[in-house]
Parts: structure tokens; C-alpha cells; sequence
């Protein structure tokens, strides 16, 4: 079948703007955090995968964080254990760890590596206890209760915070040219397990490693105002605003504010992009066409 000039040139045309992005982005570290309904539709599970494999054959280094709230959901939904959030955390018992880290560091963790194998790429797959990597610390949320009339400080169990990240086990693993695939659990110094949300080991991953991006994919168009707009370029204080007036609440919290950690860190930016769109990851890494929200600290650009 014979091509017409005007499909032979706009395909001409796409492979020859992202020629500017390949050359930019050799040897660069990108973090990519794969969550939300991404994860559960596996027609995007395997563009996803597709666009990390074609990231890597282009001499970049792509670094995979991923979450799996969904699937820990629904096993503890199957195991009747009951289950809350409070400021995007999942309130974490014993029994809630042992589904988190059997549902993130084996099934969910083991699809995401076989996906980027089946599609040619070579992907392993970690969590923070091998050698002991993401070393986390305990969470408890600060925050005033109305019905108090005071703050408040909630314990919300084996939740953790990132305390350090140690990044020999990275440098193996992309020295020897396979792809990171991260699943974000923590291990203290005496060895406890901590569930830490995705957003903040991606995060932080991106700060220790001076990536050059980091990407949240998620299950929205960008972070949005009241009436639904996407909203880019924004300073600090403009977020601050933006969470004082509840415009930002829940899964939201912890996604935005790892953004302005990273680049305050020295990433040089940060994307919060909708995951339901196929190819989303390449889209904003080989074209143009930047989607979603562009959080950098040269803010209104
Ligand atoms: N201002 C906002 N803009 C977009 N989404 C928001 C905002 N505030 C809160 N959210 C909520 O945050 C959710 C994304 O966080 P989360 O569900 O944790 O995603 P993921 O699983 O991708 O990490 C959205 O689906 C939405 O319900
Ligand atoms: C403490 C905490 O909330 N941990 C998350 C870890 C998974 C995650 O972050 O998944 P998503 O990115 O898909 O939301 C959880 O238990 O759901």
C-alpha cells in the first residue's frame, strides 16, 4: 500500500519534531510515575510501556515509580478489611500492609515489568527494602479539626515519609541498562515496613537523582480549578492559595507538593498529566504538545 504525500508528510512531520526532544533528553534521568486509572485499562497499561521502552532506545534513562491504590482497594475490598483516607494517605493497620506490599511489590509491580519486557524493553523491578533503598520514616498528619476547634495530630499507622534515598541500587540497575521499575514501600533502620504514597518516592527519586523531569501520570486532565480549567505555571504561593481554599484536596495534596519539592530540589520540572490519554507520556516528552500541568521554578511560562 502506497503512502499519500499529505499522510507521508504528516508522519514526516511528527518523527521530525521530536528530533529537537531526543537530542535535548540523551543521558538525561526522567522519573515516571505510573497511577490511576492508567494502571487498570490494559490498552493504556501497554502504551504506557511502549513509550518507556521507546524513551530508553533513544539513549534516555527513564526511572518508573508506580502506585496501585486501585488494587489495593480492591483486595482489601475481596478481604472485607476496611479502609480510609485522610489527606491523600491511606490509613495503614498491619493487616493493610501485608495486602499493600503483597498487592505493590508483587502483582502490580511484576505486570508493569513484564508489560515493558513484552515490548522489547529489559525492566526490573525493586521495592525500597532491596538493599534497603528508600528508607522511610514514620507519617503522622498535623492538620485543625473543626470539630476540636484546635490542630490536631493524627496517627495513621505504618504510613511513611521518604527520610533518605540511597541511589547505588538506581546506578546498577540503569548502569547495566535495564529499566527501574519502583514499587514505594519503605524499611526503617530496625527493618519495620512503611507504606509511602507513589507521588512522594517519585519525587524524591527525582530530586536525589537530578532528573530532568518528573512525570505524574494520574487519572485527570492536570490539576484544575473549581470550574474544571486546567491550571500551569504556578508559583508556590499560588498552590498555598489553592489548598487553603480546599481547590486542592485529597490524592491532589501529596501530588502537588511533590512537584514543588522537586523542582525546588533542582528538577528541572515537573508534569502532572492525564494518564487516560494513550501515549501520554510520549506526547509529552517527543512533541510540542505539552498536556497537563508544567510545574517549574520559573513559574507563568
Ligand atoms: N484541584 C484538583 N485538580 C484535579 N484533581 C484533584 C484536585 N483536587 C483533588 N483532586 C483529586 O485528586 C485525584 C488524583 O489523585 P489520586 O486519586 O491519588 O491519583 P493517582 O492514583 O493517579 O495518584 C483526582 O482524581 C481528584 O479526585
Ligand atoms: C500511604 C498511601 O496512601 N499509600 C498508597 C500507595 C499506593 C499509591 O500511592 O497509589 P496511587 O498512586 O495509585 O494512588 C496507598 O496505600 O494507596
Amino acid at each position: 500500500m502506497s503512502l499519500s504525500r499529505e499522510n507521508a508528510l504528516n508522519i514526516a512531520q511528527v518523527l521530525t519534531e521530536s528530533l529537537p526532544y531526543i537530542q535535548r533528553f540523551t543521558g538525561k534521568t526522567i522519573v515516571v510515575k505510573f497511577g490511576g486509572n492508567a494502571m487498570t485499562d490494559a490498552e493504556l497499561h501497554d502504551s504506557f510501556a511502549r513509550d518507556i521502552v521507546l524513551m530508553k532506545l533513544v539513549g534516555m534513562n527513564p526511572v518508573v515509580v508506580h502506585g496501585g491504590g486501585p488494587q489495593i482497594g480492591s483486595l482489601l475490598e475481596r478481604l472485607n478489611i476496611k479502609t480510609e483516607f485522610v489527606n491523600g494517605m491511606r490509613v495503614t493497620d498491619a493487616k493493610t500492609m501485608d495486602v499493600v506490599e503483597m498487592v505493590l511489590g508483587g502483582s502490580v509491580n511484576k505486570e508493569i515489568v513484564a508489560s515493558i519486557n513484552r515490548n522489547g524493553g529489559k525492566a526490573i523491578g525493586v521495592t525500597g527494602k532491596d538493599g534497603q533503598f528508600i528508607r522511610a520514616k514514620k507519617m503522622t498528619i498535623d492538620r485543625y479539626s473543626p470539630e476540636l476547634g484546635a490542630p490536631e495530630i493524627i496517627d495513621i499507622g505504618h504510613v511513611g515519609q521518604v527520610k533518605s534515598i540511597d541511589t547505588e541500587v538506581l546506578q546498577v540497575i540503569l548502569g547495566s541498562n535495564f529499566i527501574p521499575v519502583i514499587a514505594p514501600i519503605g524499611v526503617d533502620a530496625q527493618g519495620a515496613t512503611y507504606n509511602i504514597n507513589a507521588d512522594l518516592v517519585a519525587g524524591k527519586i527525582a530530586e536525589v537523582m537530578q532528573a530532568e523531569k518528573l512525570m505524574l501520570l494520574t487519572n485527570v486532565s492536570g490539576l484544575l480549578d473549581r470550574e474544571g480549567n486546567i491550571l500551569t505555571g504556578l508559583s508556590t504561593s499560588q498552590v498555598d492559595e489553592l489548598i487553603a481554599d480546599g481547590t486542592i484536596y485529597g490524592g491532589m495534596l501529596p501530588k502537588i507538593q511533590c512537584a514543588l519539592d522537586a523542582v525546588k530540589g533542582g528538577v528541572n520540572s515537573a508534569h502532572i498529566i492525564d494518564g487516560r490519554v494513550p501515549h501520554a507520556t510520549m506526547l509529552e516528552i517527543f512533541t510540542d504538545q505539552g498536556i497537563g500541568t508544567l510545574i517549574t521554578n520559573r513559574p507563568n511560562r
